[in-house]
């Protein structure tokens, strides 16, 4: 009789995933493992508030804005809180960039050899309605030498330099998806036991995908590229899809198939996400599973950054469809 054959890595807990990659590094010494458990723990707890923020009084907008002038929801400060907290008291980082912070916030730690960008809570249009939400993390080596003051060349790195990055996804299930620029590994949470697993080991994503996802209300705002990209998915019958929450759609994407766009538009001139803490992470994410991510025109990975909070078009997902998508881009612009 013919058995299928079984993966059997599937089901194991993260700590031992990440101890046994540590063991195939015979020179790694350990602390981007630990940095990836801190986020790991700091995302149980973020978990936990967003699962019961009705509960607790933790609905609803702060009355503040950010830098970027966008209303703060509770739970992007709380978010935002937990994961600064745990970066700082792990030890192994040295500053982070947050979208929730105009600065960088240096942790008086200049032995810690990590930089962390990050968007702690993700799909902010979603955050009281029981959608799937997200935090998106980078994680770069600095480049100045430990010990030193951090400089803005540590923080504002191309993505091509990033060493690690990944998401938590609070949804049905909750998820830690993450790459160190050897594939990339899903582990699903198990509450009641209070520990990640992992559910998806060495994502691909497929060369083509069936679905495209971007905010069709603002259509008549992009370019006349991305217009007629989006009308020959529909013409070719291309399902559409679109949460509002980047790492949910990316999340979707990724597995299925299929293209995520947020274009220029006349609201956003330059696109709406920004490049630091939500592109690089979820680009370098996708090359590593086999797909692709540009701006339209250049890989998002080779752009340098000149601003902490600096926003880019993105087109991310199954090769096939950025390429096409990007061809028609550059056609159009010539
Ligand atoms: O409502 P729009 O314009 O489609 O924008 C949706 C996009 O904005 C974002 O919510 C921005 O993220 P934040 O919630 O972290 O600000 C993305 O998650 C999402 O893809
Ligand atoms: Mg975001
Ligand atoms: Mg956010």
């Amino acid at each position: 009789m013919a058995f299928k054959k079984l993966n059997l890595q599937i089901g194991v807990p993260l700590d031992r995933f990440i101890k046994k990659k540590q063991d195939d590094f015979p020179y790694a010494t350990g602390e981007l493992s630990q940095l990836l458990r801190d986020i790991a723990l700091a995302g149980k707890i973020v978990n936990m508030a967003i699962g019961k923020s009705g509960l607790l009084g933790i609905e609803g907008a702060m009355g503040k804005e950010n830098v970027q002038g966008e209303e703060q929801q509770k739970l992007d400060i709380i978010a935002n809180q937990r994961f600064i907290r745990a970066l700082k008291h792990g030890g192994e980082v040295s500053a982070i960039i947050s979208e929730e912070e105009a600065g960088v916030i240096e942790f008086n730690n200049p032995d810690g050899k990590y930089v962390v960008a990050i968007d702690p809570l993700d799909g902010s249009s979603n955050i009281d309605v029981n959608v799937s939400i997200g935090t998106i993390f980078s994680i770069y080596r600095r480049i100045s030498p430990q010990g030193s003051e951090i400089t803005m060349d540590d923080v504002l790195q191309k993505g091509d330099n990033q060493v690690a990055a990944g998401y938590l996804l609070y949804g049905s299930s909750s998820m830690l998806v993450f790459t160190t620029g050897a594939g990339v590994f899903g582990f699903t949470y198990e509450p009641s036991l209070g520990e990640y697993f992992l559910s998806h080991n060495n994502i691909e994503t497929p060369e083509d995908g069936s679905y495209f996802s971007v905010n069709e209300g603002s259509f008549f705002s992009f370019e006349e590229g991305v217009q007629e990209y989006i009308n020959e998915c529909k013409h070719s019958g291309v399902s559409a899809r679109y949460i509002g929450s980047l790492v949910a759609d990316f999340h979707r994407n990724l597995l299925k198939g299929g293209i995520y766009m947020y274009p220029a538009t006349s609201k956003y001139p330059n696109g709406k996400l920004r490049l630091c803490y939500e592109c690089n992470a979820l680009a370098f994410l996708i090359e590593q599973a086999g797909g692709k991510a540009t701006d339209g025109h250049q890989r998002i990975l080779e752009i340098q950054p000149t601003d902490l909070h600096q926003r880019t078009p993105l087109f991310i997902g199954s090769p096939v469809m950025v390429e096409t998508a990007t061809e028609k881009l550059t056609k159009m612009a010539d």
